[in-house]
């Protein structure tokens, strides 16, 4: 299965920032015993690659993406680790060609049509349109469907529960990402319990969206 039947299967990634690596393996664990075997591990801390390679390691059924990758040394460091994607916040051609000549999927962070458009001209079908709830994504992504209709979305930023419905139903977001469901605040207090309810509850309400309930 390509990348992109993946994600759209889950249909929500977690993002996860970790304060230390220790807790990667309790959060992933937690992850995929919720059933989201995945995450975007970030690189706003130090933490990040060195926590994608123990994840990698200990749970290798796991679709681990690396999050904030804005400098190249991020993204050799990503590699390295072994994660199977990068994202990044934003758009920036030099990050994106350097990894698709990896062979590493890369889901740049686009929130306008030149943005857009650049990206689909680099061979890019799969763009991370954020912040999301910032930028109506309810009112852009329709929008953007006509001129670019072979390009399809993930959803992050100020996403949660309750906007799931909506935002999965706009046409050609294959999935949303965000961290509600393992936020730091939850990763630093060791509540792994929590995240693993929060995982199985996304899960639920995702299935009920999917069986139109
Ligand atoms: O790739 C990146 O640079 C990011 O880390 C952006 C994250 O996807 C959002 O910040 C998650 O948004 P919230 O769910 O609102 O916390």
């Amino acid at each position: 299965m390509q990348l992109r039947e993946k994600l759209r299967h889950f249909g929500v990634i977690p993002v996860i920032t970790l304060t230390q690596v220790e807790d990667a393996i309790p959060v992933a664990q937690a992850l995929s015993d919720g059933g989201l075997p995945v995450a975007e591990i970030t690189f706003r801390t130090p933490a990040a690659a060195e926590a994608i390679a123990a994840v990698k390691q200990a749970l290798p059924h796991m679709i681990i993406g690396a999050g904030t990758i804005l400098t190249l040394a991020q993204l050799h460091q990503a590699r390295v680790a072994g994660a199977d994607f990068m994202v990044s916040p934003g758009f920036d051609a030099t990050l994106i060609e350097k990894s698709l000549r990896m062979e590493m999927p890369f889901i740049p962070g686009c929130a306008t049509a030149t943005e857009i458009g650049a990206a689909q001209t680099l061979g890019i079908d799969l763009v991370k349109f954020f912040p999301a709830a910032a930028q109506n994504a309810q009112a852009v992504i329709p929008a953007m469907a006509g001129p670019f209709p072979d390009i399809t979305y993930m959803l992050t930023g100020g996403i949660g529960f309750g906007e799931l419905n909506a935002y999965l139903s706009l046409p050609n977001v294959i999935c949303c990402g965000g961290s509600w469901i393992a936020p730091t605040v939850l990763i630093d207090a060791g509540n792994f319990t929590e995240i693993q309810e929060n995982a199985a509850a996304t899960v639920e309400t995702i299935t009920r969206i999917r069986k139109g309930l």
